[in-house]
């Protein structure tokens, strides 16, 4: 079955199609790769031995993407092709509402014009807002504080929506936690532009020596030891998760939590790199970034039950392949 991967380039995308190759479907990818290189779908072909058909497209151009639809058989959709920088989000708002909105929207359109079914969408912890941890799917959502927030919520409102208006669709909703680390083999992983927003990648860099040392966003939360709490999830076990919500996709809409159910303070993160790696990372303690949450993670219960699915690789694992991949393959700059 051909599965169309948008945004299959970029660091979730390219873990996803290596499992959806593993398990045995055939992978279009189309992206812009505005925020990807294209040498990332041939690793993806080197991990798996096998071809991926890709589109340079930009997936708010419903034109382009009708094309895809027109020349592929195609059995379900992944959407990844997104903006995902909060920070830059708040700059640029319509940018972010353009294109995370008008992409999802063009989609859910030609799925229901070629009569394909399947969609799973790319969402984030971030809908649930500042609730009580853990978060599970049937809380009430609270607003976010920034647009790239916002598009998330959005997107699960209209994919909801076209499911109502048609018994057949399957909207699978898919609630990343905190993705880290990176493919097993150190080819793929994640590779952000400019100095990164996210911990991990900030870490390694760091571990590298591009960084002179880690900000730490605030040590007076009501955590463990203060600093903030997040469930760090392997990528090659989020990229499974995708293959098992493929595969038990049932009609209406689904939402699930993809996380590993467990909360890793900042700092404990950093004594889990400085173990796995044995590298020290210094660091020193800033004001708390604006827009954080003091913790953040999933009951993963629901997943773990209907879509017989379970993070399987630990915190090591996470910061052993994260720098495996950054020592490795990226350039210095
Ligand atoms: N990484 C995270 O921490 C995280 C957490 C929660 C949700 N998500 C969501 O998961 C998805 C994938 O995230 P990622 O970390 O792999 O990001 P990424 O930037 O590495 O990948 C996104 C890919 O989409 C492509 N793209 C963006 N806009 C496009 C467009 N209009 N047309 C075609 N291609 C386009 C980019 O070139 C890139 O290859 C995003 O929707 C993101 O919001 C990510
Ligand atoms: O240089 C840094 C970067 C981050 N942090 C801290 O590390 C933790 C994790 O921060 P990230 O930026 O890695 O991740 P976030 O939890 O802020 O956000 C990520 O997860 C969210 C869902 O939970 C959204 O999906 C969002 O888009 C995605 O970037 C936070 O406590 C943050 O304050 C630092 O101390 N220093």
């Amino acid at each position: 079955m051909n599965i169309l991967v948008t945004g299959g380039a970029g660091y979730i995308g390219s873990h996803t199609c290596v499992a959806l190759l593993e398990a045995g479907y055939s992978v279009i990818v189309a992206d812009n790769l505005s925020n990807s290189k294209i040498e990332t779908l041939d690793k993806v072909r080197d991990i798996c031995n096998k071809d991926i058909t890709f589109y340079q497209i930009d997936v708010t151009d419903k034109l382009s993407l009708d094309k895809i639809f027109r020349n592929h058989k195609i059995g379900g959709v992944i959407h990844f092709a997104g903006l995902k920088a909060v920070a830059e989000s708040v700059e640029k708002p319509i940018d972010y509402y353009h294109n995370n909105l008008v992409s999802t929207m063009a989609l859910a359109n030609l799925c229901q014009k070629h009569s394909v079914n399947r969609f799973i969408f790319s969402s984030s912890a971030t809908v649930y807002g500042d609730n009580s941890v853990p978060f599970i799917e049937h809380m009430g959502l609270l607003p976010t504080t920034n647009p790239y927030g916002e598009t998330k919520a959005m997107s699960e409102r209209i994919l909801s929506d076209v499911a109502k208006s048609n018994p057949k669709f399957s909207v699978v909703l898919l609630r990343y936690f905190n993705p880290v680390g990176a493919h097993e083999s150190g080819f793929i992983g994640e590779a952000p532009k400019g100095s990164p927003n996210n911990l991990m990648p900030y870490v390694t860099q760091v571990a590298k020596g591009k960084r002179e040392k880690l900000k730490v966003y605030g040590n007076t939360y009501p955590t463990n030891d203060g600093t903030g709490v997040r469930d760090f999830i392997h990528v090659q076990d989020l990229a499974e998760g995708h293959v098992a919500a493929l595969n038990n996709a049932l009609e209406g809409t689904h939402v699930y939590n993809l996380g590993t159910g467990h909360g890793t303070s900042v700092l404990e993160l950093l004594q889990a790199f400085e173990k796995a790696n044995g590298i020290d990372i210094p660091y020193e303690v800033v004001d708390p970034r604006p827009g954080d949450i003091a913790s953040c993670y999933a009951d993963v219960s629901k997943a773990e039950d209907e879509l017989e699915w379970t993070a399987k690789r630990d915190i090591t694992a996470m910061c052993r392949d994260a720098w495996r991949f950054e020592k490795n393959y990226l350039e210095f700059v």
